[in-house]
């Protein structure tokens, strides 16, 4: 516009028209009434775009910040689904609302004198949810955190969920890795305990996704720790290990003090990783750490990956399974544990750790560093675990007994707990047959099958 008016009067060698000059500057009123009109026009459609944009965001906002949806929905991918949107999101809006920091204190506060504050990472998962139970019966204060990953169905996860929640346990959805996040909740709450059983679990998922491991179980990790080193106060850390740290270690029982430098799965490095890493942040800025090496847990509200659970799927739908042997034949052998007694373990761990020494990332002295297996001490073959779930689910197994392909499977464990006894009375007391009949009448009830447990079997004194 300026370029028309400019190079007309600049054209113009005779005196001036006056009329053009009029009928000119009627012309430019005229474009700058357009041009206002124009401008109001799209400033309003910005306005309300605007608006409705804000209001998207308050949306979300509000839905986020909803108490946990209650956790039927058996819709497994659809968690998937949920789980990435809440992580992209939890730093910057879950964790900013007034209710929900209400949520995470109420959850954190404990309701006993000298009760601990307790967040437990993986609370929505198998070890997590028994472990929050237990703590919170006796008037700890516990948060959960999960990202209810899919790993294997989030629906399970979700019914857990549902369970904590009844308990009054709140899970904040998010990850590991979300610094900003376990920032936020370390500013809300003074926690005494972390309790770390969030993981990438399994070992011969490993094969199929190394990077899932290193991701959780050393980036997470280490994420966690970075937060906790910094915290003020800091909070004494218990974490979980992994028998398969013992790899190829043929010494038994496994004790505490045989070599465990010859992992056999990448999860096994992981988490023999994560008891270096643990060595480091105890030595530089004082955390108490303490590691607990899992036996092949098992029992009611357990992995869906892991062998029990689903040779008792299989078996009970009348599929075949894989019963493995080794290279030459012989069984192999888990030293299974019930979950119960897995938790009076992790829970005389948290009850004897001493506190952290440093504050706001600097050391003040020495702190504790401890390592305990938790095991059963009875190891029992994988051919007579499937002859006991037989018995109790009153069906025979179609069993494929083949060679252990190599997939990062050890042949044999067997713990020797005689240092977690010393130290905080560990004595597991549940036998596979007894254990497994609990298990069984949870998978049962649960997943609505009619088939009847039996009340008792003869395995009961043959398992060791
Ligand atoms: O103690 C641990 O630190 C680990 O325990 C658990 O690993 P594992 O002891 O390997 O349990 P799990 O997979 O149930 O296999 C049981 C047995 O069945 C055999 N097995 C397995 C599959 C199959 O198809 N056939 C079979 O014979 C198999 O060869 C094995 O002998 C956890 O999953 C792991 O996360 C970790 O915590």
């Amino acid at each position: 516009m300026q370029y028309y008016t400019t190079s007309a009067m600049a054209a113009s060698s005779s005196p001036p028209d006056l009329s053009k000059t009029t009928k000119l500057e009627r012309y430019n009123s005229y474009i700058r009434r357009v041009n206002s009109t124009k401008l109001l026009a799209a400033s309003s459609k910005l306005l309300f775009r605007a608006t409705l944009f804000a209001a998207v965001i308050l949306l979300l906002f509000f839905t986020l910040n909803s108490p946990p949806l209650s956790a039927d929905n058996n819709s497994g991918s659809h968690h998937g689904h949920i789980h990435t949107t809440s992580n992209f999101l939890s730093s910057a809006f879950y964790g900013s609302g007034a209710a929900w920091e209400k949520q995470v204190r109420h959850s954190s506060t404990p309701r006993r004198p000298n009760g601990l504050s307790v967040l437990v990472t993986g609370a929505a998962g198998f070890v997590g949810t028994h472990c929050s139970l237990a703590l919170k019966k006796r008037g700890d204060g516990v948060l959960g955190l999960d990202n209810f990953n899919s790993y294997y169905d989030p629906s399970l996860k979700r019914a857990r969920q549902s369970l904590l929640t009844k308990h009054q346990i709140f899970i904040v959805e998010g990850d590991l890795n979300d610094a900003e996040l376990l920032k936020k909740l370390f500013d809300i709450v003074p926690f005494t305990h972390i309790l770390h059983l969030a993981a990438q679990a399994g070992v011969r998922y490993a094969m199929k996704n190394p990077l899932s491991y290193v991701n959780s179980n050393i980036a997470g990790f280490v994420n966690l720790l970075e937060v906790a080193k910094n915290a003020d106060p800091q909070p004494a850390i218990v974490w979980a290990s992994s028998s398969s740290v013992y790899g190829l270690n043929t010494n038994v029982p496994f004790s505490e003090e045989h070599r465990t430098d010859q992992p056999a799965s990448l999860y096994a490095a992981t988490k023999k990783a994560g008891e270096e890493i643990a060595h480091t942040y105890n030595h530089i800025y004082g955390l108490s750490l303490t590691g607990l090496r899992f036996f092949t847990v098992y029992g009611p509200w357990g992995r869906p990956d892991m062998a029990y659970f689903f040779f008792t799927k299989d078996i009970l739908q009348g599929k075949p399974i894989n019963v493995y042997v080794t290279q030459d034949d012989k069984e192999v052998a888990r030293d299974f544990t019930y979950i119960d007694d897995i938790v009076k373990g992790c829970v005389g761990a948290l009850d004897t750790a001493e506190k952290s020494t440093g504050s706001g990332g600097k050391k003040r002295g020495p702190a504790q560093l401890r390592v305990y297996n938790l095991g059963n001490t009875s190891p029992v073959s994988v051919v007579k675990l499937v002859s006991i779930l037989e018995n109790l689910l009153g069906v025979k197994a179609k069993k494929n007994v083949i060679k252990m392909p190599r997939n990062g499977d050890v042949p044999y464990t067997h713990a020797n707990v005689s240092l977690a006894y010393k130290d905080f009375g560990y004595k597991p007391t549940t036998d596979l047959s007894t254990g497994l009949r609990k298990f069984a009448k949870w998978y049962t009830s649960y997943y609505g099958i009619q088939s009847k447990v039996k009340e008792s079997t003869n395995e009961k004194n043959d398992d060791s």
